[in-house]
């Protein structure tokens, strides 16, 4: 493990430290040359852009650039360790925007005392851009900043840890619950956690058919139930009303368990007490739940999926946030809304079943994959993620009338 953390460090630092920088895209060799992108040429687009600010999208990089938005108070499952130290993982979205669709990033770690001084900030410098991710804001503040800055801000604002998470949670969990001969109307839903995830993922799992009454939330203080008096409004959405209290009580014959909270905190034996054939998603990132070696050695009928890299089924946002950026983004869409949503987590589902190209099994070194229990959501590096996902996200904003040009020509194809 040492090794590993020598070569993530390593890889960090060399040849230059971070993973991201500013190229180019224009010559910028001669008098001429810095005479048209500097002054007196520049002077021209400003005129155009403030004749009509849309003209900032023919002029500038905006219509290409995302910008990956945090103040590090959640960062993964690691927590409240401040803007400078969640630059890593920032430089690291901006990095997955680039490689995965193409799309320019840059992170800013934002220091603020209010949450209204968050707010104010972010909706300050969103002209800047053509989409902002906020990422790893701690709940429940996460809420109230991503609602304010939707209404603030013309262009789509969307907290990944959220929505990125909750589109690739119910593409996998319909997927898997359809391996296993289940249906996500009748299953009994445990979701160990109560952050911005948590409440994110089983509100989606709700508009795709699960019953708010068969799911279990637990905090730290265990199930969430209607006579506790300690929550706030979004615990207060997912108050079960129930007798039972401990993880133990709900685990036993439930169908689903999701884990949005921290390492280690699903034993083997709470895992036996499920229902045949479960479905186990250990997401907690970077160790999860549950490793799936004690799952897997505790019972062999079930589902298992992780936020992680290294294991089969890797529920990670990395398959959501890149594409649906490049959807909205290329029909210019004001917002990401739950029509939008849904066609990403429909794409990601279709993709799953049809057969995997050559390359993609290559680079995750296996000789086959085929949709069933190893194999419930496409691996990040499939190339059909993006476009299947883009444009379906692209013709629901169409379609919903939140986008403010037509689909491109030819686009994706
Ligand atoms: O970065 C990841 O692997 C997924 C993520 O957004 C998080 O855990 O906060
Ligand atoms: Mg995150």
């Amino acid at each position: 493990m040492s090794d590993f953390r020598e070569q993530a460090l390593h890889y960090h630092s060399h040849p230059v430290p971070g993973k991201i920088s500013v190229e180019l895209t224009k010559p910028a060799e001669t008098v001429q040359d810095l005479a048209l992108a500097y002054s007196p040429g520049v002077a021209e687009p400003v005129r155009e852009i403030a004749a009509d600010p849309a003209n900032a999208y023919k002029y500038t990089g905006k219509g290409n650039m995302v910008a990956v938005i945090t103040n590090g108070t959640a960062i993964l499952g690691l927590g409240n360790l401040g803007p400078l130290a969640s630059k890593p993982v920032m430089e690291g979205k901006a990095l997955l925007f680039k490689r995965f669709a193409g799309l320019d990033s840059i992170d800013i770690e934002v220091k603020h005392n209010t949450t209204e001084d968050f707010i104010n900030t972010v909706a300050n410098i969103a002209d800047t851009f053509g989409g902002i991710n906020l990422e790893d804001i701690k709940a429940p503040e996460c809420f109230e900043i991503e609602k304010a800055l939707i209404e603030r801000c013309s262009i789509p604002v969307f907290h990944d840890d959220q929505h990125g998470t909750a589109i690739v949670t119910a593409a996998g969990m319909i997927n898997a619950l359809e391996v296993q001969g289940k249906e996500i109307e009748d299953a009994i839903i445990v979701c160990l956690g109560a952050g911005a995830a948590a409440v994110a993922c089983m509100e989606l799992l709700i508009k795709c058919g699960a019953l708010r009454e068969h799911i279990y939330m637990l905090d730290r203080k265990g199930v969430i139930h209607t006579r506790r008096d300690d929550l706030n409004e979004y615990k207060q959405l997912f108050a079960n009303n129930t007798d039972k209290r401990t993880l133990q009580d709900v685990i036993a014959d439930a169908d689903v368990f999701v884990g949005v909270s921290g390492p280690n905190l699903l034993s083997p034996d709470d895992l036996k007490l499920m229902a045949d054939r479960p479905v186990v998603f250990a997401c907690s990132n970077p160790d999860p739940e549950i490793s799936p070696v004690l799952a897997h050695g505790a019972r062999d009928d079930l589902i298992m999926a992780t936020g992680r890299s290294d294991y089969p089924n890797q529920v990670n946002n990395v398959l959501c946030f890149p594409f649906i950026f490049r959807g909205a983004l290329d029909v210019r869409a004001s917002k990401i809304n739950d029509e939008m949503k849904i066609a990403a987590v429909d794409a990601i589902r279709s993709i799953a079943k049809e057969p995997v190209p050559a390359e993609v099994l290559k680079a995750a070194g296996v000789e086959t994959l085929e949709f069933g229990a190893q194999y419930i959501i496409p691996k990040p590096m499939d190339p059909r993620l993006l476009p299947r996902i883009a444009k379906a996200v692209a013709q629901a904003a169409i379609d919903s009338g939140v986008a403010q040009i037509d689909m491109p020509e030819n686009y994706m194809e």
